[in-house]
């Protein structure tokens, strides 16, 4: 019966044409080299197929890969119960056995990161930037020298702590084992679920059992968090809701109103669900901001205008919520720094839970996880026009030119935060990622003390930053190093 549904699933996806071969032994050999030439591999595709779909073979499985904006639409539109982002996260990334059930099974902390941590943005933007300062201080202190730090590195610690602020509160988010846990623990459960997608199907149970960071993650993190846990749950059972909590995403969790009380109050859930929270922020986070970083180190007279915009906003308006939502040439810079810099050849997945028919007529069987393309569509000219150029206020001027900067009901269509079908940096529709708002007013908070406190730019001789590829994703080179020195009247 396996073989039977296997070959009426594989005619079902006949219809959409390959990259690579497709022979039941040959396509090992495409999936092999799809490891480490995948941008390679859906460039051709996209080449080829000029907006339509295609089919590669992974290891374990086949994808489809769409690149249009019109597909991407599509995607948008359709309900859960049509495609699911989470049931393809728990095949791709192995989600129950790397991240545990509760996360994989019932993310409540997806409506925690929507809801509370959204709504108070505003409130705890003090204390986010006390942290980013304080932080910034000890790992990379403004000297009058120009001091060389490998910035991924440092970066990836200032994220960290400044993010742990709001998600455990102090002192834990200044723990530096505390801090090698989080960081440590995206690294390891990407790692993980790569290697048992690298292995054949029969064998990822075994290989799952071996690789799987989360006992030993859980272990360290657990002796940290379960006693701040216990004594919020104690103090809750003792008056109530606690109004007098810390608040931060532990409080949220625990009061959350999208799980049952057991559930809620689980302290082995809500060590799992930080850890969690932390594996989705920290590394995105800490990446568009190097990015930012490297794009500015090689285009240095973008750094006076962004200066022009940031000191009178801040000395208005002080480190605020509502300064952070007045920086609209920055914004426009990173959202332009995430397209050119950050866009991976694959992302933003769904996996139909019954076939599923794109308004092209295109079908594509239930089961089969669909990927769409975020370097396809932000590199297609009638999206972007000239989309290889770094044009940093490219979103800017769009903003301006429909009114949005100006006038009270301004809308948010260009805006860094906004998802929409040509932009896909954040994924797209319902689940386009819930801690969108608080990452780009994190990074606005990083990059204007950055270019209010610092002068930075590459060693000499270095030519910019270096990037590796894995299965379609691109990561930094980690070696790639950056000179900071306290900000002086000129470089
Ligand atoms: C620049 C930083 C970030 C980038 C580029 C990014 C990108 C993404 C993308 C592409 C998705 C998939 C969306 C889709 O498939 O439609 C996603 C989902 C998600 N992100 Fe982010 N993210 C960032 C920051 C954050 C932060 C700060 C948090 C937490 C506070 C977070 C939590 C999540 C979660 C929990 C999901 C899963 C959503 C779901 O299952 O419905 N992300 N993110």
């Amino acid at each position: 019966s396996k073989w039977w549904n296997y070959r009426s699933h594989m005619t079902k996806l006949a219809a959409i044409p390959t990259v690579g071969h497709s022979g039941l032994l040959s396509s090992y050999l495409s999936a092999y080299r799809f490891i480490k030439r995948g941008g390679a591999i859906v460039q051709e595709g996209c080449d080829k197929y000029r907006g339509g779909p295609f089919k590669i073979p992974l290891l374990d499985k086949w994808i489809v890969i769409i690149s249009s904006t019109d597909m991407v639409e599509d995607f948008r539109k359709a309900g859960d119960h049509e495609l699911s982002l989470q049931e393809a996260f728990r095949e791709t990334f192995h989600a129950d056995l790397v991240l545990g059930k509760q996360p994989a099974v019932d993310p409540y902390h997806v409506g925690v990161i929507q809801g509370a941590l959204t709504r108070n943005m505003a409130s705890k933007l003090g204390d986010l930037y006390d942290e980013l300062a304080a932080a910034f201080n000890d790992e990379i202190p403004a000297t009058n020298e120009w001091v060389e730090t490998m910035a991924v590195e440092k970066v990836l610690r200032i994220v960290c702590r400044t993010t742990n602020r709001i998600f455990v509160g102090l002192p834990l988010c200044r723990n530096e084992e505390w801090k090698d846990i989080v960081i440590d623990y995206a690294t390891r459960c990407f790692t993980a679920s790569q290697s048992i997608n690298l292995s054949p199907k029969f064998l990822q149970p075994f290989v799952g059992w071996y690789v799987n960071p989360r006992p030993a993650s859980f272990k360290r993190a657990n002796k940290h968090l379960r006693p701040i846990i216990l004594d919020r749950l104690e103090k809750e059972k003792m008056h109530g809701l606690d109004k007098d909590a810390p608040q931060d995403m532990l409080t949220w969790l625990i009061n959350s109103g999208n799980v049952d009380e057991r559930q809620r109050r689980d302290p082995v859930n809500l060590v799992l669900s930080i850890l969690t929270t932390n594996m989705g922020a920290i590394h995105t986070t800490s990446m568009a901001f190097t990015h930012a970083l490297f794009n500015l180190a090689l285009r240095p007279e973008l750094i006076d205008i962004l200066r022009q915009e940031i000191e009178p906003v801040i000395q208005e308006e002080g480190w605020t919520k509502s300064a952070t939502g007045k920086l609209d040439k920055l914004d426009s810079f990173l959202k332009e720094s995430q397209r050119v810099s950050a866009s991976f050849s694959i992302s933003v997945q769904r996996k139909p839970l019954k076939d599923f028919v794109f308004t092209n007529g295109i079908v594509v069987p239930a089961g089969t996880i669909i990927v769409a393309s975020p370097r396809a569509i932000h590199f297609n000219e009638s999206n972007y026009p000239n989309p290889s150029e770094f044009d940093a206020f490219r979103s800017y001027r769009l903003r301006e030119a429909e009114g949005e900067t100006k006038g009270k009901n301004m809308s948010y269509k260009h805006h860094m935060a906004t998802p929409d079908s040509s932009y896909l940096t954040f994924g797209v529709g319902k689940h386009a990622c819930p801690g969108r708002f608080f990452a780009v007013t994190e990074l606005k908070l990083l990059m204007s003390h950055t270019l209010m406190y610092y002068d930075f730019k590459f060693s000499d001789g270095a030519d910019g930053p270096k990037r590796n590829e894995f299965g379609g994703r691109l990561n930094l080179d980690e070696t790639t190093k950056l000179m900071f020195r306290k900000r002086g009247d000129s470089n």
